[in-house]
């Protein structure tokens, strides 16, 4: 029997009212503001009134490179908790929201996906309680006042050739990407050049994933800087007056919100940053306070252990004092075919000789993921074309590792898919040996910093970046910023700076475009290659397929 779509499997869900979701982490229903009946946001005094309590362990999910639909690391993180809770664990999922760009562009929505999803998917991944439409008007409403300052007067001396701050639009829009703004005379202000960006990559997202409470939240945007002088000093947000506006439009959006898997466990999801241009975690707000109500936390970042990983260890877990106590590395079978060189078309019949070039991407991920000190566990997710020659492949080849691949089927099967890599998921975590750190100390400068992520983690022999961006570098660091961790922006599907370049490859350089300073969300932006931070839209986007049907149902969303 055809298998349903992930939209017809979500419409299909015995969801119960959001308030006994809560009931089962020990949230009161007074606690929860609810969106509906299958939405909630938790309050900040319930936050607040558990912060003392016994940490649960913390599990992280991640994948090697990915195809361009993505290995399910979504899906594995809600069926890997449908399967803990089976085994009779209390365990919750903490996500990330859903940008429109990916939905109605290529790569879909945030949900999971087959017998393994959030619900209300749709919801989910359209509007959901407005948070990134919170994150976009916060943003612009910055962008609105510089160029407003810049109108009355300037008295701030803003050197208009140099304002760092852009818009941002929750869509895939590559004509934004460089505009001329203020154009059509003098009652429009002064010309000059702009640019939007997407939403999830905009500090305001990073500094609502990172901010622990309100108060943190306005201090952060304060210091986010929006552009310099002509003496190159930095002009605040705080210059501007606008971090204060700014947290009332952020208010709601900063506390995480709570739904259910298919099979009725919690599932806190908030925040959106993608890994490729941002730093690609979920909320902290959200993840603290998970593991404050359950016994097992499990969590994604966003595209490959090469950035969603690298970033959730060294900005997440860093700056928030988080430590993993296990790692599960999804693997599929057709990206390790794509990572041996097949294309994106030549996935679906059976090549054990391309499974096995694609292995050394594994091999990597895996001893990277060991360089944190901390254990992994590869879960192979289960696609329908798989063979027994291709999966005996991966598990001969993990083995070699020293790691072990557990074949999990949670997609076809939800939680009862899963029971195994739960099983083996919850004996590593429980030996959690909590020699968890960042492969980089505070301390070190941010150069090395770049280099010391590039050399480790993609095996570069160097990182190319001319004098200008050096020196900047050096200004951050006189300038007190040199504590800060790096965020590396750079395609996800290859440990190169070039998407073609699959595998594991050796002997290239990574060379830094530009570098921008995340004053608030307290790191520097690395941008690598040709990775743009507005993405455009595919040849056919997924929106032609999005409609609604005649009895006004959604269809098309993934
Ligand atoms: N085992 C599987 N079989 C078939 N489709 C899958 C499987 N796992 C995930 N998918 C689909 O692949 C897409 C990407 O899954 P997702 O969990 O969003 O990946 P990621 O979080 O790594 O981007 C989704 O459409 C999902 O439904
Ligand atoms: O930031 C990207 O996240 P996914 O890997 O979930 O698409």
């Amino acid at each position: 029997m055809a298998m349903k779509s992930d939209i017809q499997i979500a419409r299909e869900a015995s969801k119960k009212p959001i308030q006994e979701i809560g009931e089962k982490l020990g949230i009161p229903s007074d606690e929860l503001l609810p969106y509906g009946h299958d939405k909630a946001k938790v309050s900040q005094k319930f936050i607040n009134q558990v912060r003392g309590n016994k940490d649960g362990k913390l599990i992280l999910v991640t994948s090697i490179n990915p195809t361009p639909a993505g290995e399910g690391k979504s899906t594995t993180t809600v069926g890997l908790v449908d399967g803990l809770n089976r085994i009779g664990k209390k365990a919750a999922v903490c996500i990330r929201e859903a940008s429109l760009g990916p939905n109605f562009g290529m790569k879909g929505g945030a949900a999971g996906g087959g017998y393994a999803q959030v619900v209300p998917m749709d919801d989910m991944n359209l509007h959901f309680t407005g948070d990134f439409h919170a994150i976009t008007s916060a943003h612009n409403l910055l962008a609105a006042m510089i160029d407003n300052h810049i109108y009355w007067g300037n008295s701030l001396e803003i050197d208009t050739r140099r304002v760092t701050w852009r818009r941002v639009i929750d869509m895939n829009d590559r004509a934004l990407r460089q505009i001329t703004a203020s154009l059509g005379g003098v009652s429009n202000g002064f010309p000059r050049e702009a640019g939007f960006d997407i939403t999830v990559a905009s500090e305001v997202m990073a500094i609502l994933c990172l901010a622990n409470d309100l108060k943190d939240l306005q201090e952060r945007l304060g210091a986010m800087i929006v552009a310099y002088r002509r003496d190159k000093s930095p002009v605040y947000a705080r210059d501007i007056k606008a971090d204060g506006a700014m947290t009332v439009l952020l208010k709601d959006a900063m506390q995480p919100n709570l739904v259910q898997t298919l099979e009725n466990n919690p599932a806190f999801v908030h925040g959106g940053p993608f890994a490729n241009i941002a730093h690609g975690c979920n909320s902290v707000i959200a993840t603290t306070t998970a593991l404050k109500l359950a016994d097992y936390v499990v969590t994604e970042a966003g595209f490959g252990a090469d950035l969603g990983a690298e970033k959730f260890m060294d900005i997440k877990c860093r700056k928030a004092g988080l430590h993993p106590a296990v790692v599960v590395l999804v693997a599929t079978v057709r990206a390790m075919k794509m990572n041996g060189g097949l294309g994106k078309n030549e996935l679906d019949h059976e090549d054990v000789e391309a499974v096995k070039k694609g292995c050394p991407n594994l091999g990597r991920h895996i001893e990277n993921v060991k360089s944190f000190g901390v254990p992994v566990v590869v879960a192979l997710n289960h696609f329908v074309h798989d063979t027994e020659a291709e999966i005996q492949a991966v598990k001969d080849y993990v083995k070699t590792m020293g790691a072990e691949a557990i074949v999990s089927k949670h997609w076809a099967q939800g939680g009862e898919g899963a029971v195994d890599l739960a099983t083996r998921v919850a004996e590593v975590a429980d030996e959690d040996p909590g020699n968890f750190s960042p492969i980089y100390p505070d301390d070190m400068g941010l150069f090395q910093k770049i280099e010391t992520i590039a050399k480790r983690i993609y095996r570069a022999d160097e990182v190319l970046a001319d004098q200008k961006i050096r020196n900047q570098l050096k200004e951050w660091e006189e300038q007190g910023y040199g504590n800060l961790p790096i965020c590396m922006a750079k395609t996800q599907y290859s440990f190169t700076t070039d998407p073609n370049r699959r595998g594991a490859p050796t002997g290239f350089g990574v060379p830094v475009r530009e570098v921008r300073l995340s004053a608030g969300a307290g790191f520097v932006v690395v941008i690598c290659g040709e990775i743009m931070t507005m993405p455009g839209l595919p040849s056919v986007p997924s929106a032609v397929n999005i409609k609604l049907d005649a009895n006004g149902d959604i269809e098309g969303l993934s």
